[in-house]
């Protein structure tokens, strides 16, 4: 791959839109077919396992990984893109508003773990 991506660099990325990238990219190639929610979903858990293969056996990584080269981390991101790339997939064909649906988690996370009672937890520890 190139390093020039076109001015799409520039453009907001939104689960919109790669949703509709995904969707013209299975049209353009006549991969609806295959693109059901049983092979998405095992796509995906595929992609979560190369994911994994990077960080195997590595023992604990600092935040923003400052020791990892600069392919190392071209390939994380390739790896992390291809799972979002079929969640955000997954998420469409199985009629799945995926933005909403999270937001609407959040709020049930943020009910299900009060900030003052996790404060306080943590304080007892
Ligand atoms: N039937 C398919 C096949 C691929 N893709 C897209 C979604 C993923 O982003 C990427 C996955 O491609 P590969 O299966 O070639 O997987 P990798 O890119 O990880 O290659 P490899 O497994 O050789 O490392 O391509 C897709 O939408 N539908």
């Amino acid at each position: 791959m190139t390093g020039g991506v076109s001015k799409e660099e520039e453009m907001d990325v939104t689960l919109d839109l790669l949703k509709k990238k995904m969707d013209d990219f299975a049209k353009e190639r006549d991969w609806e077919k295959f693109h059901t929610p049983r092979n998405l979903l095992l796509a995906l858990v595929g992609e979560v396992g190369e994911l994994s293969e990077i960080f195997q056996w590595k023992g604990e990584v600092p935040k923003g990984l400052p020791d990892w080269k600069e392919n190392e981390k071209l390939h994380l991101g390739e790896e992390l893109s291809d799972v979002l790339l079929y969640l955000v997939r997954l998420s469409d064909i199985c009629g799945i508003d995926l933005g909403q649906a999270a937001l609407r988690k959040l709020q049930l996370n943020a009910i299900k773990y009060p900030v003052k009672k996790c404060n306080e937890e943590q304080v007892d520890k």
